[in-house]
């Protein structure tokens, strides 16, 4: 697991776009794994300048996404569906038809989330999977949990994550108690990860991500087992990793 230390958001958002570029331009068909929340929206909008700027091309790369809310529709503000498309893919020559999030407005979340395991593996899962961390340590929607759990699967979300999710919703009864998530092994499956993380809320979460016990109470804590971690974090996330 390498850390890259990043000075400010801004710096981690440069630092991880200039990474994921560095996959596109090396590999135009490369498969992206990718993340919603507050914190890749820099790295996005990096993204996003240099495809205008004709530094980028995406027209050959696919993307599968870590989570989605269950019970949204796919055109729903609130769904990770909407929030890729207002992000990212509306804004680059990626063909849409290429990018995929499970699909949260299927009522069967069995075949939902057995379908969106049968995708991802038959891309080959991601070169690059992009991770944010929730505040209680969790990767995806994969929640501290008493096990590591293998593959896409239905998870119910904690209070303290429907309490940190609720600041983008009207009021916390909006926020969905349910999501489909990527599994742990899904996720360690992708040739390399990369997870950004900045702000004080998330020091104990990347303390325990990068040296902490491996346990199923930190879901990150798994990453210290993966072959290629990059982790870029800004000072503040960094404050208990002295
Ligand atoms: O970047 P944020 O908004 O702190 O979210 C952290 C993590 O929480 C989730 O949004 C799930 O709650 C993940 O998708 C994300 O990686």
């Amino acid at each position: 697991m390498r850390i890259i230390h990043a000075k400010d958001y801004e710096d981690m958002s440069r630092k991880a776009a200039a990474i994921i570029a560095a996959q596109v331009v090396t590999d135009p068909t490369c498969v992206l794994g990718l993340a919603t929340g507050s914190t890749p929206i820099g790295t996005y909008q990096n993204l996003i300048k240099a495809y205008e700027a004709g530094d980028l091309d995406f027209s050959q790369v696919s993307t599968y996404n870590l989570d989605e809310y269950r019970g949204l529709s796919h055109d729903d503000p609130q769904s990770y569906h909407y929030f890729m498309k207002e992000n990212l893919f509306d804004h680059i020559n990626i063909d849409q038809a290429n990018t995929h999030v499970p699909d949260g407005s299927d009522p069967d979340a069995d075949a939902a989330c057995s379908e969106y395991d049968r995708i991802v593996e038959e891309a080959g899962y991601p070169d690059l999977q992009l991770l944010g961390i929730g505040n209680n340590g969790h990767i995806g929607f994969n929640e501290p949990d008493t096990c590591f759990s293998k593959g896409t699967h239905c998870v119910d979300l904690t209070e303290s994550t429907i309490e940190a999710n609720s600041r983008l919703f009207d009021n916390i009864d909006d926020v969905p108690r349910q999501a489909y998530t990527m599994g742990i092994q899904t996720i360690m499956n992708a040739y390399m990860v990369l997870v950004i993380a900045n702000g004080e809320k998330k020091a104990q979460a990347v303390h325990d991500m990068c040296f902490g016990p491996i346990q199923p109470s930190c879901p990150a804590s798994i990453l210290q087992l993966h072959p290629n971690c990059v982790v870029i974090a800004d000072d503040a996330a960094l404050s208990l990793c002295k």
